[in-house]
């Protein structure tokens, strides 16, 4: 018989961690004033136990945040497991009132529905009836491009098959009544056996894109048999049969509370762990059982370490933000988790990678990470929704401050209906900014690498549930997050990528909603100003004259991207088509050079990490976490 771990055949309790694993220590930077007092008694950055941050059908809000004080570490679906290898038994103790289901015999038992567990993960159904504002249909008729051998037709429904018939019912739960252009594909895909690498718009639902196929897979094929390892230690390792890597803590937290949703009532228990917050906590909860990890590099890299996390029985490995991941930061991290430690080999597990944006050359090195994989494109790939208007206005340094006051003066319904979000490209500058706004009575917050993580989620979720409507934000916050309501991006400081605006805008317009970008641009940036009227033109969008003339006062070449001299002549597509030769070295320029600009702290230094701070947590594979801290 299979070796059956502790935490899949012991009775466990019911999750009752007393204590957030962060504390709340407010240093200042909102608008709520200082250290108000209430983050203990609420809980707040504890994202956790029963109540979590369930909110809204189909408009996700942080309703319920943390209160109660429970970690992500524990208290949800802990299990009763007897567990006998591949299509073996997870028999259920009482778990029925956590919503975990089983796997016995070959056979899925989804767990009786819970009503509280429901209303936390889809929102009251009494509070809102329909989705808001959703119009995918504005994407019915987007290009798409499909390239490699033998692909799959795609689906135009939710339907079973291909989707499991309990994961359908949690997507009905929420609200979501078609699939959008990139799920159209991506299930199939997925659901053939193929690794993907998927590049389409912000907002239009890679999430689901990814979980709906692999979920719809581990449901109905049950869980891998359990290593063996002979020691004792293996007893409190976690064998999780898909990994999601996410650049950013609060993406990892998002990804997480997704694919908890599409899990509900299954055998597949999903575990998230990131860095900045509590280890022992989420290694308790990885003990109870993990079946789809959510994680940072980082803190995964510790965790595997440590010894406490195999990847023995991974089955499907996710790189979300892709590009992101595979850059000069994480590559190291994502080299190191995927070939460096028991993860099957390519062939022998499924590697899907999404984002919005997909340059050439990290197209090339993802080759290293799949096998033969089909290319999908949706929408102009690289370019922004047409749902967001954007504006670049043209602002000295010195002028930008009034000109915000000016905006957001301005935009008066801003503050009661919509969130807006200031993106600026220092740390010191996002408490400044942030500092300035609420004295000039602004309800305004910040989130970057320097502060605590609680401090980032606390931030984060008062600007989600518009107690602070204004978020003056570094990077870390431009890639994935799906925050409802955001009607206006300001980039205050232009990033020198244009890929990093592209991301940064899409966190408005998202959905098939509208949303507003603003550009404050001076010469300063000219080293973008030809990539931004490329993508101008692609989204359909005005370009003002003075970016024409800066373009023709710049020298002639693309110096874009933080001078990593990579154009973005034409949107990104599959690089084995449309010519890119097989050699790892593109002739797009390397990767090791001029990543330095512009502040970006691309350096690869490995120096000056460790205060826990980093977007990533404290961890030895860390050349972003030390380099990055310096931006984001
Ligand atoms: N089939 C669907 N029907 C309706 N809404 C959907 C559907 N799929 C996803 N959504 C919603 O669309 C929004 C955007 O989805 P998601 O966050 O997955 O976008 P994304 O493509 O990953 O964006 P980004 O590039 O910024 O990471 C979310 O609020 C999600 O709940």
């Amino acid at each position: 018989m299979a070796y059956v771990p502790p935490h899949r055949s012991r009775t466990e309790g019911s999750g009752d961690s007393s204590s957030s694993p962060v504390s709340s220590s407010r240093k200042g930077g909102d608008f709520f004033g200082h250290d108000d007092g209430n983050n203990s008694r609420d809980g707040y950055g504890s994202y956790g136990g029963n109540r979590g941050y369930g909110g809204n059908r189909g408009n996700r809000g942080y309703s319920g945040y943390g209160r109660g004080g429970r970690g992500y570490g524990e208290g949800y679906g802990q299990r009763d497991n007897g567990y006998g290898g591949r299509n073996g038994s997870y028999s259920r103790g009482d778990n029925k009132r956590y919503g975990q289901g089983s796997f016995t015999d070959g056979v899925h038992h989804p767990a009786p529905k819970n009503e509280k567990l429901e209303r936390e993960l889809f929102g009251d159904p009494a509070e809102e009836k329909a989705p808001s504002g959703i119009n995918f249909d504005n994407y019915d008729d987007i290009p798409v491009e499909v390239s490699g051998e033998g692909t799959p037709d795609p689906i135009n429904q939710f339907t079973s098959p291909p989707i499991n018939e309990l994961l359908l019912e949690n997507i009905e739960l929420s609200l979501f009544n078609k699939p959008t252009p990139v799920q159209k594909y991506s299930i199939p895909i997925v659901g053939s056996g193929r690794d993907l690498m998927a590049c389409a718009q912000t907002g239009s639902g890679k999430t689901g894109g990814f979980l709906f196929p692999v979920l719809s897979s581990l449901f109905e094929n049950g869980p891998s048999p359990v290593a063996n390892e002979g020691n004792v230690f293996a007893r409190r390792k976690a064998y999780p049969s898909a990994l999601v890597l996410a650049p950013t803590r609060e993406l990892a937290i998002q990804n997480f509370e997704e694919a908890r949703k599409y899990a509900y009532r299954s055998w597949v228990r999903v575990c998230v762990v990131y860095g900045g917050s509590d280890i022992n906590s989420q290694l308790r909860n990885l003990e109870r059982g993990c079946d789809l990890i959510v994680a940072t590099p980082g803190r995964l890299n510790d965790m595997l370490e440590r010894g406490r996390v195999s990847l023995k029985n991974i089955r499907f490995l996710v790189l979300d933000e892709a590009d992101r991941m595979l850059d000069m930061g994480f590559e190291p991290q994502i080299r190191h988790i995927v070939d460096g430690c028991d993860m099957p080999c390519a062939k022998d597990r499924q590697t899907l990678m999404f984002s919005a944006t997909f340059p050439k050359e990290i197209q090339v090195m993802a080759r290293d990470f799949l096998d033969n994989y089909i290319f999908l494109s949706v929408g102009k790939v690289g370019s922004t929704s047409e749902n967001i208007t954007q504006r670049i206005l043209y602002v000295e340094d010195d002028e930008k401050k009034s000109s915000l006051l000016d905006i957001l003066s301005a935009t008066d319904d801003t503050l009661t209906t919509g969130l807006t979000l200031i993106f600026v490209e220092t740390k010191k500058m996002a408490d400044i900014l942030s500092d300035f706004l609420i004295s000039q009575n602004f309800p305004a917050t910040s989130i970057h690498g320097d502060r605590t993580q609680s401090e980032r989620e606390r931030a984060l979720e008062m600007f989600k549930t518009g107690r602070a409507p204004i978020l003056v934000a570094t990077a870390v916050a431009a890639r994935g997050l799906d925050i409802p309501n955001v009607t206006h991006v300001i980039n205050y400081d232009l990033p020198g990528d244009v890929d990093d605006y592209v991301h940064r805008i899409g966190r408005t317009g998202r959905a098939g909603n509208n949303g507003l970008a603003t550009a404050f641009l001076n010469r300063g940036n000219r080293n973008v100003v030809k990539d931004l009227i490329d993508l101008l033109h692609d989204s359909n969008q005005e370009v003002p004259d003075f970016l024409s003339n800066i373009a023709r006062e710049s020298p002639s070449g693309r110096g874009g991207r933080g001078g990593r001299g990579r154009g973005r002549s034409t949107p990104y597509k599959d690089y084995r088509k449309y010519g890119g030769g097989n050699s790892g070295s593109s002739n797009w320029g390397s990767r090791s050079n001029g990543y330095g600009d512009n502040g970006y702290g691309y350096n690869n230094s490995s120096s000056g990490n460790g205060n826990g701070n980093s977007s990533y947590g404290s961890n030895n594979y860390s050349s972003a976490s030390s380099s990055n801290s310096q931006w984001w």
